[in-house]
C-alpha cells in the first residue's frame, strides 16, 4: 500500500470520552467528550494513518442496546466494504465492551481489523488510560498480521479476542482479561505482536446477517445462588414471550431442582434455554449432571453468560431447531 492506511475511528462514549470534577479521581460523568477532542491530545496518531472520526452514540456503555448494535453493525459493514477504509477503531465503554466486540465478531463480514478500545479513567483525570489506549487500537488496526482476526479489544498493552475477553475487575486499568487463553497478542513501542488466532468461526464466516433487521429475539439471563427461587424470573420470562433464556448457573451449569423444573417448562413451551456458568474459568460442558438432549438444553461452552445470551439471539435470527441452535454453539 503505497498511501497510508485510513482508519475510522467510530465513537461511541464511555469513560474514555469521560469527564470529572477532580483529577485525581472521584464522580466522573461518561461520554462528555467528543472524538476531534479525544484525537487531539495525541497527534502522533496521524503518523501511523489517516484518521477520520464519526461520532456514532454517546452514552456510557451501561447503557449500550440492541438498537445501537445494529446500527453499528450496519455502518462497520458500509464502511468496511469501500476500499478506502483499511480498518476501524471503536471508542466504547468498558463495562460492556465485550458484548459489543462480541455482537460484531459476528456481524460484521469483513477481514479488515475492528479494534474496540475504551478507558478506566477519564479522559482529564492524571495518568488517564484513554489516549494511550487509542493510540494501540490504531496500531493494532493498521498491523497486517491484524487482519482476519475478527473483532478485538485493546487496552493497557495488551489485545485480546472477542470471544474470550471480560472485564475483570470493577476499576483497574488491566481490566481486560482472558480467564481461558491469555491474549491474542501485546503492544510494545507501537509494535504488535501476535501468539495466537482464535480458532471458531467469526466475522467473514459468519452466517448472521443483520443488516435488515431492526431488532432481535429477546433472551433474558437468570442468575443461579444457593437456595434460588429464580422461578419467579423463569416464569416473567416466559409470562412476557421472551424467545430464550440463559441461565448463568452453578459449576458446570448446574441449577437447583426447581429452577430446574421452571427451565424444562420454559423448553416444553418453545423457549430455548442455554447453560451458562457463573464460574469465571471452563467450559459448560453437555457430559456433567444435566442430561441436555433429555431436558432440551444446550451448554454454553466457553462462552460466558452475556456472550452465550448474544450468540442464542443471534442463532434465533438464523434457525428456531435446538440441534442447530446445538451446532451454532459448538462452532462460534
Ligand atoms: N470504564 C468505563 O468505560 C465504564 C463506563 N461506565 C462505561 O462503560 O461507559
Amino acid at each position: 500500500m503505497s498511501r497510508k492506511p485510513h482508519i475510522v475511528i467510530l465513537a461511541t462514549g464511555g469513560t474514555i470520552a469521560g469527564s470529572a470534577q477532580s483529577e485525581t479521581g472521584g464522580t466522573y460523568t461518561s461520554a462528555q467528550i467528543g472524538v476531534d477532542d479525544l484525537l487531539s491530545v495525541i497527534p502522533e496518531i496521524r503518523d501511523l494513518a489517516d484518521i477520520t472520526g464519526e461520532q456514532i452514540a454517546s452514552i456510557g456503555s451501561q447503557d449500550m442496546d440492541e438498537a445501537t448494535w445494529l446500527k453499528m453493525a450496519r455502518r462497520c459493514n458500509e464502511l468496511l466494504a469501500q476500499d478506502d477504509v483499511d480498518g476501524l477503531v471503536i471508542t466504547h465503554g468498558t463495562d460492556t465492551m465485550e458484548e459489543t466486540a462480541y455482537f460484531l465478531h459476528l456481524t460484521v463480514h469483513s477481514d479488515k481489523p475492528v479494534v474496540l478500545t475504551g478507558a478506566m479513567r477519564p479522559a482529564n483525570a492524571h495518568s488517564a488510560d484513554g489516549p494511550m489506549n487509542l493510540f494501540e487500537a490504531v496500531a493494532t488496526a493498521v498491523c497486517p498480521d491484524s487482519k482476519g482476526l475478527g473483532v478485538m479489544v485493546v487496552t493497557n498493552d495488551t489485545v485480546f479476542g472477542a470471544r474470550d475477553v471480560t472485564k475483570s475487575c470493577t476499576t483497574a486499568i488491566h481490566t481486560f482479561q482472558s480467564p481461558n487463553f491469555g491474549p491474542l497478542g501485546h503492544i510494545h513501542a507501537q509494535t504488535v505482536e501476535f501468539q495466537r488466532k482464535p480458532q471458531r468461526l467469526h466475522t467473514t464466516d459468519s452466517e448472521f446477517q443483520v443488516d435488515q433487521l431492526d431488532k432481535l429475539p429477546r433472551v433474558g439471563i437468570v442468575y443461579a445462588h444457593a437456595g434460588a427461587d429464580s422461578v419467579l424470573a423463569v416464569e416473567a420470562f416466559i409470562a412476557a414471550g421472551y424467545d430464550g433464556i440463559v441461565h448463568a448457573g452453578f459449576g458446570n451449569g448446574n441449577f437447583n431442582s426447581l429452577v430446574g423444573d421452571a427451565l424444562k417448562k420454559a423448553t416444553s413451551q418453545g423457549m430455548h434455554v442455554i447453560r451458562a456458568s457463573r464460574a469465571l474459568i471452563g467450559a459448560v460442558t453437555e457430559a456433567g449432571e444435566v442430561n441436555d438432549s433429555e431436558c432440551g438444553f444446550v451448554a454454553a461452552g466457553l462462552l460466558n453468560p452475556q456472550k452465550a445470551r448474544i450468540l442464542l439471539q443471534l442463532a434465533l435470527t438464523a434457525t428456531k431447531e435446538r440441534e442447530d441452535i446445538r451446532r451454532i454453539f459448538k462452532s462460534y
